[in-house]
């Protein structure tokens, strides 16, 4: 596959790795104003870094965005003459609805929105994928690509704000867990490193007993919870202190952020 990533930064680099470890591409081309935060990536084999949007969209099939909202405006504005039958658009850019990415560049267009998460560096991130009318006779395309590099779920638009932030805002949500449990850990005798170890280990197992046995979360608490033991001990303390209602109340805080960026674009 050609690719484009049109801005390499924290996002875009992820993918980039993501579709590198895994001989995802035939090309990648990679652009970014200042290329100094990308030269990491120059020197493997088909990978071309370069600060030339339109150049990349030329030799490319499959143009993945992963600019700041208030950038793509104008680098669809460039790269519209360039565009052909070929190009299949593929956006990252949160709360940028396709009927405005539409107004700019044509409804004939294929265009779908893709909502990854940094893991995809590693192939583990969880992508929700939506497109146009014209886009979903390419949508395939979007889950072939993001399946190699994690899982993926074909959604509404209007769940498209929701997925950013589960999936992508997710991530961060999940490290200050993380960081939190590896607090505790060290606290309660470990060192760092051993403690991080714990809460890493711990959290990967959690998850993959979901994703293995396809179990509701409470069904697996009830496995771990003796009667009278430690374990509904600290769950209680911790639902006493707003374990779950903390989370609940900062991802709607984040979601309605959303809104706002939306509404900063119009
Ligand atoms: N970070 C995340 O986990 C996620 C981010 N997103 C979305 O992805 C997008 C990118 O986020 P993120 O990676 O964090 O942001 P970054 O700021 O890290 O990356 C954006 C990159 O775009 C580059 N850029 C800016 N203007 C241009 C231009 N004209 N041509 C080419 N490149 C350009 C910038 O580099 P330079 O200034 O050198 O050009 C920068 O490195 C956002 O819209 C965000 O909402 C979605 C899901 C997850
Ligand atoms: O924080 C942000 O706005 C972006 C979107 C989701 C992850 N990072």
């Amino acid at each position: 596959m050609k690719i484009a990533i049109i801005g390499t930064g924290n996002l875009g680099k992820s993918i980039a790795k993501g579709l590198i470890t895994n001989n995802a591409i035939t090309t990648l081309y990679l652009t970014k104003r200042n290329l100094k935060g990308i030269q990491d990536l120059d020197g493997y084999k088909n990978v071309i870094l370069t600060t030339d949007n339109i150049e990349a969209v030329k030799q490319s099939d499959i143009i993945i965005f992963a600019v700041q909202p208030a950038h793509f405006e104008n680098i669809l504005n460039d790269i519209k003459p360039h565009l052909t039958e070929k190009h299949v658009l593929i956006s990252t850019i949160t709360g940028f609805l396709i009927p405005k990415i539409e107004t700019i560049v044509g409804a004939d267009q294929f265009i779908i929105r893709a909502m990854p998460n940094t893991a995809i560096a590693v192939g583990k991130s969880m992508t929700c994928l939506c497109s146009n009318e014209k886009g979903a006779k390419r949508i395939q395309i979007a889950e072939a690509i993001f399946n190699r590099l994690g899982h993926t779920l074909a959604i509404p638009e209007s769940q498209m704000q929701a997925a950013t932030v589960v999936c992508a805002s997710g991530i961060a949500f999940w490290m200050r867990l993380i960081r939190a449990t590896t607090q505790a850990a060290i606290q309660l005798g470990f060192d760092a490193k051993e403690a991080q170890e714990l809460a890493m280990y711990t959290s990967e197992g959690a998850a993959s007993l979901l994703i293995t046995n396809g179990h509701h979360p409470e069904e697996e608490i009830d496995r771990v919870t003796t009667p009278k033991g430690c374990t509904i001990e600290g769950l209680n303390e911790m639902e006493h202190k707003g374990l779950s209602s903390s989370l609940i109340q900062g991802m709607v805080a984040s979601f309605n952020k959303i809104s706002n960026i939306k509404k900063e674009q119009i």
